[in-house]
C-alpha cells in the first residue's frame, strides 16, 4: 500500500518505533470499566494495530483524506468506525454516545485545543493516554509551585489524576519534530463535581493566570472584588502558588463576596 505522505501543516510525524507504539497502546487501562475507544490521529494506524490487538470497541478520527484511505484499505471491517473529521469541531459526544477514553499520538500543534476540547466533554472522557510535546506534557502533569504550571494544568487537575509516563527522542518519528514528546496518561477522578459554580473557577483560573508575574489581587479585579476579598491574605499570592482546591476555595470566596 501506498504510503500517506507527511503534511507538516497537519503536523504528521510518523511513529516509526513498533515498540514504542506498543508501549503507548497498553498504557490505556480501560479505567472506570470503558471499553470504547476513540483514536485521535491515527495516520497509517501504527498505534491502531496494537490497539485492535486488545479487546476495544476501537474508533479513529483523522482529519487527512489520504490518511482515512489509506485507513479503510488497512481495515476494512472498521467501516464507519473510521471518521473523517477535524476532532475540534465534531461532534464526538453525539458519535461516541457512551462514556469513552482517548488515545493518540497527537498533532502537537493543536494539543492544547484537544485538551479544552476534552475539557468540555469531562463527563464522557473517562481517560487519556496520548504522547504529545514534551513541554506540554510535562506543564499538564506539574505541581503547584512549577514554572511550567499553568491553565491546562490546574483544569485539568481538577477533573483527572495525571502522571507522566515516558519521553520519546525525534529519531523515531518520519519526519523527525523538533521538539522531544513524552506520554501521559490521565484517568478522571472520582469528583463528578467541584465543590463550587464550575464556569466561575474556569474563569478564576484562566484569569488568575493573565499575567504570570502578578498577584490575583491585581490578575482578578476585572472580576468585581469586594473591599474585604481585596484584603484577603490569598490575593497576594500568584496564581503558580495555587493547587486545584485552593482555586476552588477562591473561587467559592469570590461567589459569597457578591452574594453579601
Ligand atoms: C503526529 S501524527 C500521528 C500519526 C500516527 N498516529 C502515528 O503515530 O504515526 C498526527 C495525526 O493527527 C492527524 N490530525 C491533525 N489534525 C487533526 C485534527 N484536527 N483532527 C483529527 N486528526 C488530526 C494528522 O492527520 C495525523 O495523522
Amino acid at each position: 500500500m501506498e504510503k500517506v505522505k507527511p503534511k507538516k501543516h497537519l503536523g504528521q510525524h510518523f511513529l516509526t518505533d513498533l515498540g514504542i507504539a506498543e508501549k503507548i497502546a497498553k498504557s490505556l487501562t480501560g479505567h472506570q470499566g470503558i471499553r470504547k475507544v476513540l483514536e485521535i490521529g491515527p495516520g497509517m494506524g501504527v498505534l491502531t494495530d496494537f490497539l485492535l490487538m486488545q479487546d476495544w470497541d476501537l474508533y479513529l478520527v483523522d482529519i487527512d483524506s489520504e490518511s482515512i484511505r489509506y485507513l479503510h484499505k488497512k481495515y476494512p471491517d472498521l467501516g464507519d468506525k473510521i471518521i473523517e473529521a477535524d476532532f475540534l469541531t465534531g461532534d464526538f459526544a453525539t458519535v461516541m454516545q457512551e462514556p469513552y477514553a482517548i488515545v493518540g499520538n497527537f498533532p502537537y500543534n493543536i494539543s492544547s485545543q484537544i485538551f479544552f476540547k476534552v475539557l468540555e466533554q469531562r463527563h464522557q472522557v473517562t481517560e487519556v493516554v496520548c504522547m504529545l510535546q514534551k513541554e506540554v506534557a510535562q506543564r499538564i502533569a506539574s505541581p503547584k509551585g512549577n514554572k511550567d504550571y499553568g491553565i491546562l494544568s490546574v483544569l485539568l487537575q481538577a477533573f483527572y489524576d495525571i502522571e507522566y509516563l515516558f519521553s520519546v527522542s525525534p529519531e523515531v518519528f518520519n519526519p523527525p519534530p523538533k521538539v522531544n514528546s513524552g506520554v501521559i496518561r490521565l484517568k478522571r477522578n472520582e469528583i463528578n463535581k467541584l465543590d463550587c459554580d464550575e464556569k466561575l473557577f474556569f474563569r478564576v483560573v484562566k484569569q488568575g493566570f493573565s499575567t504570570r508575574r502578578k498577584t490575583l489581587r491585581n490578575c482578578l479585579k476585572s472580576m468585581g472584588l469586594t473591599e474585604s476579598l481585596n484584603q484577603d491574605p490569598i490575593m497576594d499570592k500568584r496564581a503558580e502558588q495555587l493547587d486545584v482546591q485552593e482555586f476552588v476555595g477562591l473561587t467559592k470566596k469570590l461567589q459569597e463576596s457578591w452574594n453579601q
